[in-house]
């Protein structure tokens, strides 16, 4: 391909159809994995002005060794459920890419989970650990694993036996997981006590998102939706709006949504919905999150016994159905593609203002276009979810230390690194001709740290 004349005018085609070639190259090596082609489409889209303005990546080839993950490791997960049968899961971690630090991300169980989904995720997460400014690489992991209806014992055991094959490639220097869907403190509390079991050692800097009483950061549970909320104040705030005052839809009802919730309602807004993988609940007196924090925090119960106690609520069985509800804000906070075009233009013609994504990939290519083309304010994953994985480096920090900071002192940071990213964010969207789209902004600005460090690092 003639794109590598180092000091040459790069024709827009000739990049363009640079682009082009290596998305056709990574569905013909990656065949049937249509999440992680999703991922890497729009980051390619997003790249092409970094690359006419600056052919070195292309001659350094950063983009094709960038594409490819470090190792995607596969494994197999015997365990005993209370009944004694044997079961068998398969599980996973990607380790994509550790140009500037160890790799970090999260781990799934969820009955979907297969290679395309994790290596998706794990894809996204190099360029949002790169926002972040802190020294983190990309990785994720997971099982397909589903935790609903197991009990304790089921889950714990679950746990022993992932880990003691995942053991072998992770370390506090190396490979740091933490939480996602279906791994919460309690499966990280059962992983940690595996991997220290299995060392002889305690390194506490191995996973993130531990309990506070045995080297976990105060603030990482509230992270992720509190950092989200943070990071669109800040999209609204650009354009003289505020969460104060409006009404707010907010998908599913797990660990990123409740805190999404819990700080849109402490600035006051009115949140009216949320759901999961069964239904949405709407309450026209706003949610009471209380009552869903019992429901799916202590009690693990569905969400449509919210209306038991709050008669006012409906519940209404499908998810996607909550994009529907009008309002000034949308949070999807679920899972990916939950957001098709669709429901975007519902919820434009219903007047929504701005949406972010507290999810990874919540919406279809498709979805992101119309609302850009809408000019609905968007926050994009990579920037608007961000929180979770900075206060993970922030834990892994406090446990490199041996110290602990305090849940303000973690919170006035996270507050701290939203902003940032949101300004990277938008100053690269204007430096590279695309004003105003985060979408654009968060994927080079996320790109160009890691792109640099790979080329300073030689061909590896
Ligand atoms: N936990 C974290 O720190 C971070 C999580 N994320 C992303 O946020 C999203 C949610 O993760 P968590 O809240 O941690 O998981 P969680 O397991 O605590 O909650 C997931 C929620 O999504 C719902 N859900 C799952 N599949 C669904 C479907 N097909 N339709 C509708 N609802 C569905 C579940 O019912 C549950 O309410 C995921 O995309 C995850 O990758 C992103 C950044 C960090
Ligand atoms: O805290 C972490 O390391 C992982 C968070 C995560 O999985 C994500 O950002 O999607």
């Amino acid at each position: 391909m003639k794109v590598l004349e180092e000091k040459g005018e790069v024709q827009t085609q000739t990049v363009t159809d640079y682009v082009n070639e290596l998305f056709i190259q990574v569905q013909q090596r990656n065949p049937h994995e249509k999440e992680f082609q999703q991922a890497v489409k729009e980051v390619l889209v997003s790249l092409v002005p970094v690359l006419e303005k600056n052919p070195t990546y292309i001659k350094h080839a950063v983009l094709e060794r960038m594409l490819e993950p470090d190792r995607l490791i596969s494994f197999k997960v015997p365990w005993v459920d209370d009944a004694g049968n044997i079961k068998v899961n398969r599980g996973y971690r990607v380790q994509f890419n550790n140009a500037i630090g160890p790799y970090k991300g999260g781990l799934r169980f969820h009955s979907s989970v297969n290679a395309s989904i994790i290596k998706f995720l794990g894809f996204e997460q190099i360029f949002k650990n790169s926002l972040t400014g802190q020294p983190i690489g990309g990785g994720k992991g997971g099982s397909d694993f589903d935790p609903k209806g197991k009990s304790d014992q089921e889950i714990m055991r679950f746990c022993q036996s992932f880990m003691t094959e995942l053991s072998k490639y992770i370390g506090p220097d190396i490979d740091v997981p933490a939480g996602d869907i279906g791994v919460g403190a309690r499966e990280i509390g059962y992983l940690f006590g595996q991997y220290k079991r299995l060392k002889g050692a305690y390194e506490a800097g191995v996973l993130t998102g531990k309990g506070v009483g045995y080297g976990g950061s105060l603030g990482r549970k509230e992270a992720t939706g509190y950092g989200l909320v943070y990071f669109v104040e800040e999209m609204l705030k650009s354009q003289g709006l505020h969460f104060n005052n409006s009404r707010v839809v907010v998908s599913g009802s797990g660990n990123v949504s409740i805190y999404a919730m819990e700080k849109a309602i402490q600035l006051g807004a009115k949140v009216v919905a949320c759901s999961d993988s069964n239904g949405y609940i709407y309450d026209p007196n706003g949610i009471n999150l209380e009552t869903v924090k019992q429901l799916k925090e202590v009690e693990n119960k569905r969400i449509y016994e919210y209306v038991k106690e709050h008669p006012d609520a409906l519940y209404q069985e499908g998810y996607t159905g909550i994009w529907g509800i009008p309002c000034d804000i949308a949070l999807p906070c679920a899972t990916q593609n939950e957001l098709n075009k669709e429901a975007a233009e519902k919820l434009i013609s219903n007047g929504v203002n701005a949406v972010g994504e507290g999810a990874n990939m919540p919406s279809t290519l498709e979805a992101v276009d119309t609302f850009i083309h809408h000019n609905v304010l968007f926050a994009p994953a990579k920037a608007a979810n961000a929180g979770g994985v900075a206060v993970s480096a922030l834990e892994m920090a406090q446990n490199s230390a041996r110290i602990a900071w305090t849940q303000d002192e973690v919170d006035k940071k996270l507050q701290e690194i939203m902003k940032n990213i949101y300004s990277k964010s938008i100053k690269a969207a204007e430096d590279y001709a695309t004003r105003g789209n985060l979408v654009a902004g968060a994927n080079i600005a996320g790109f160009i740290k890691v792109a640099d460090a790979m080329i300073a690092q030689g061909i590896i």
